[in-house]
C-alpha cells in the first residue's frame, strides 16, 4: 500500500477489490450524480488567494418540518451535544439554533438523496453567516484532500467530515488504510498551510480564497 499517494486512490482499488454491487452501492449518488460530482467540482473552482506579503521564503517552510421536534425528543433522552446533520441554508440554520442544536454539519448525505442540489461546499458561507459563531459549523461531501479542508476552514468550517474514503480505504487496507488516509489528508492539510503561509489553524482566513461569488462580484465592479 506503499504505492498509494492521495486519498482518492483508494476508490479505483476499491473497485477493483469489491463486488460491483457493493462498490455502486457506495460510490453512486442520485439519478444523473450531478450533486455527487458537484461536490469535487465546487472544491475545484475555489482558487486560493494568497497575500500580497508571501514572497518565496514562505514557499520554502431533509424533513425539516421535523426538526424542531426530533432535536427536542434527543434532548430528553440523552445529554450528549446534538448536531443537525444535512443544513444547506440560513433558514435550516435558524430553526437548528432556535431548537438547541449544540452544532451543525453542512451535508447533501453524500449526494445520495436528491440530485441537483448545490455542493456543499457552495452552501457553506451562508450557513457561517446565519450561524454568527452561535454554534460550531462543520462540513461533509467530497472532501479528498488536504487543500479541500483549508477552503472549508478558510470559508468558515470548524472542522471537516469524510465518509466514502474511510469506507473505500478501510476495504482495501482495513486500519492501516483509514490511518492512511487521515494521515495523508493532514500532511496534505499542513503542505497547503505551509505554502500560503499559515503557521496555525487561526491564521487561515477568508482573504485566503476566491470563490465562483467573489469573481462574480467582482466582475460586476
Ligand atoms: C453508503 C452510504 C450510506 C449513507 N447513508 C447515510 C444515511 O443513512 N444518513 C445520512 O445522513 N447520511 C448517509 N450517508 C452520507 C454520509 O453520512 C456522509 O454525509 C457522506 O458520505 C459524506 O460525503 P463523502 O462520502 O463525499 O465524504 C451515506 C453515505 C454512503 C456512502
Amino acid at each position: 500500500m506503499e504505492m498509494i499517494t492521495n486519498v482518492s486512490e483508494y476508490e479505483r482499488l476499491v473497485k477493483e477489490k469489491l463486488p460491483k454491487m457493493v462498490y455502486d452501492y457506495y460510490a453512486s449518488g442520485a439519478e444523473d450524480q450531478w450533486t455527487l460530482n458537484e461536490n469535487r467540482e465546487a472544491f475545484s473552482r475555489i482558487l486560493f488567494n494568497l497575500p500580497p506579503h508571501l514572497v518565496l521564503e514562505n514557499f520554502a517552510a431533509l424533513d425539516l418540518g421535523k426538526m424542531d421536534k426530533d432535536v427536542k425528543w434527543l434532548q430528553t433522552i440523552t445529554s450528549l451535544p446534538i448536531l443537525v446533520k444535512g443544513v444547506m441554508t440560513a433558514e435550516d440554520t435558524r430553526i437548528a439554533i432556535e431548537y438547541g442544536a449544540a452544532g451543525i454539519i453542512v451535508s447533501n448525505h453524500g449526494a445520495r438523496q436528491l440530485d441537483y442540489v448545490p455542493a456543499t461546499i457552495s452552501c457553506l458561507e451562508e450557513v457561517v453567516r446565519e450561524a454568527k459563531g452561535r454554534l460550531p459549523v462543520f462540513l461533509d461531501g467530497g472532501v479528498r484532500r488536504g487543500t479541500d479542508v483549508f477552503k472549508a476552514l478558510a470559508l468558515g468550517a470548524a472542522g471537516v467530515f469524510i465518509g466514502r474514503p474511510v469506507l473505500y480505504s478501510l476495504a482495501v487496507d482495513g486500519e492501516a488504510g483509514v490511518r492512511k488516509v487521515l494521515q495523508m489528508l493532514r500532511d496534505e492539510l499542513e503542505l497547503a498551510m505551509a505554502l500560503s503561509g499559515c503557521p496555525s489553524l487561526r491564521d487561515i482566513t477568508r482573504a485566503h480564497v476566491v470563490t465562483d461569488g467573489d469573481r462574480i462580484r467582482r466582475a460586476r465592479l
